[in-house]
């Protein structure tokens, strides 16, 4: 029986007894545990929520190359997935467990997949986190295939960048949010813009207040549709097979990062703006207008294979280097977050430059680390494992970035002013008719007290003019 040893504090290994298994707390039930709220509950100002970096395992099924020349060999692994672990034989008598957020097995459908790895996050990316989904494991292991895949012949092959963006755009409303898409590729320490490659020195910009991350030169594409997005994908995609063709390579030699940007329009609490707009006007409470922006980060990393094994030379031999130190430089940074350390070495590649928000910082984060079973491939397999034991200790603080949308306030106060112009100029209109029918209904009254008036004069002068006629008649009368 082999000798018991503990990696990361939750592996044991030996003949892997239950019993001896040290099993790490769930804090959640599925891999980047919900965290979904509604909109109006989600308006808590900036407090961060904590969140683990949430690692899943994928087996990929044996190839036709394995299947011939691995023929009389047992896989390297096998998978518990009810337990959710993961046994590494080292041979025949011993092997390794490790246990995972999620394991899938050779057979795990892509629909599965994206449920449990992405999904979560796609829901917090569109509460308003940002999010970031990572395929990390050897070349020709699956990272493309769970990432990138566009289901054109066979729907339910459709990868998490596709499922990622049809439940976007499923809970968006384009007219009062946007969503908008770059795609870039990382090759030899140099940033290139998969969406118009001649752009192939991007800069990373860090906001040092913050620490956000953005690259002002990317092309970004507005998506309102899905199928523009798929073409967005397919055209980013040649560009990056075309660049490994070149290179003689069928494997990706780079690292391919899609940034799906989300700009949702929130309405905050009346009395938080009543202050903001108080000289505005007492006759306008509009609700407080804020813009959430978060973006979902998905992140295809270039095979994890050593040096020694590619066997590179010259040219090959330095890109090697260049994936071996992003890669490395990645590894690095989780350990010594995974550690508390104080300093983590984020500024040592360009890769943790760009991910230094998802990996200890405040996105939700999900790692899928893509395996063979093939047991001449043991060696990678095990330190594709423990990379992912190493980030599953990774702690991230998210947070909501909501910002006050002044556009939107002054869009709504021109709406308001212009409407309450509408009204004034109807109330003036009525102010008018009536002082116009007062003045009638006066002039009216007037004419008819002159017409009775004369009417009485003339009677008076009548009855008058008989009494005068009366009297001279009696006179003469008398005289004669
Ligand atoms: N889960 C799976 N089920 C069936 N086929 C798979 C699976 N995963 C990978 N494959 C197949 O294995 C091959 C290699 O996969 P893929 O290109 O995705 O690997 P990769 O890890 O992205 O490699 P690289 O690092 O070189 O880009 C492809 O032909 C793919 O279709």
């Amino acid at each position: 029986m082999a000798s018991t040893a503990c990696r990361n504090g939750i592996v044991q290994k030996g003949n892997s007894k239950s019993s001896s298994f040290k099993s790490r707390p769930h804090p959640s039930p599925s891999l980047g545990s919900a965290i979904r709220r509604s909109s109006s509950a989600s308006y808590a100002g900036n407090d961060g929520v904590p969140g683990r970096v949430r690692v899943a395992v994928r087996l990929r099924p044996r190839n036709a190359e394995e299947t011939v020349a691995d023929a009389d060999f047992a896989d390297c692994v096998e998978l518990q997935t009810e337990l959710k672990r993961l046994k590494l034989r080292k041979n025949n008598w011993d092997s390794d467990t490790y246990e995972f957020d999620e394991v899938f097995t050779e057979s795990a459908s892509q629909k599965r997949v994206y449920e449990v790895v992405a999904k979560p996050v796609v829901e917090s990316v569109l509460d308003g986190y940002n999010g970031t989904v990572m395929a990390y494991g050897q070349t020709g292991t699956g990272k493309t295939f769970t990432l990138g895949r566009l289901g054109d012949e066979d729907t339910s092959s459709r990868g998490i960048m596709v499922r990622s963006m049809e439940d976007i755009l499923a809970d968006v409303s384009l007219e009062s949010d946007s969503v908008s898409v770059s795609y870039l590729q990382l090759y030899m320490e140099t940033i290139q813009d998969l969406l118009d490659p001649a752009n192939d020195n991007i800069s990373i910009v860090e906001d040092p207040k913050t620490g956000d991350v953005s690259l002002p030169g990317a092309t970004l594409v507005q998506i309102r549709d899905q199928q523009s997005f798929t073409e967005l994908l397919r055209w980013g995609e040649a560009h990056r097979v075309a660049a490994n063709t070149k290179l003689n390579t069928e494997s990706s030699r780079s690292h391919a990062i899609l940034m799906i940007h989300v700009k949702r329009s929130v309405v905050g609490r009346e009395e938080d703006l009543s202050s903001e707009i108080n000289h505005a006007s007492h006759l306008i409470k509009p609700s407080k207008p804020l813009v959430r922006k978060s973006k979902l980060v998905v992140v295809d990393l270039a095979g994890s294979e050593r040096i020694h094994k590619s066997g590179s030379e010259g040219h090959m031999l330095e890109e090697a280097k260049s994936i071996n130190l992003s890669l490395s430089a990645l590894g690095k940074c989780i350990n010594a977050l995974a550690e508390n350390s104080a300093h983590v070495p984020l500024r040592d590649s360009k890769l943790t430059r760009l991910l230094r928000d998802s990996f200890g910082g405040t996105a939700r984060t999900s790692l899928i680390v893509t395996i063979g079973p093939s047991p001449r491939h043991r060696g990678e397999t095990a330190s594709t494992i423990l990379f992912g034991q190493r980030a599953m200790k990774v702690e991230n603080m998210l947070k909501i970035k909501e910002e006050f949308d002044y556009k939107s306030l002054s869009r709504r106060l021109e709406i308001q002013l212009d409407k309450l112009i509408v009204e004034n100029e109807r109330q003036q209109k009525a102010f008018d008719d009536e002082v116009e029918r007062i003045h009638l209904e006066a002039q009216n009254r007037i004419s008819e007290v002159e017409r009775n008036f004369a009417d009485a004069l003339e009677k008076e002068k009548l009855k008058c003019q008989m009494e005068y006629m009366e009297s001279v008649k009696k006179l003469e009368e008398r005289c004669c």
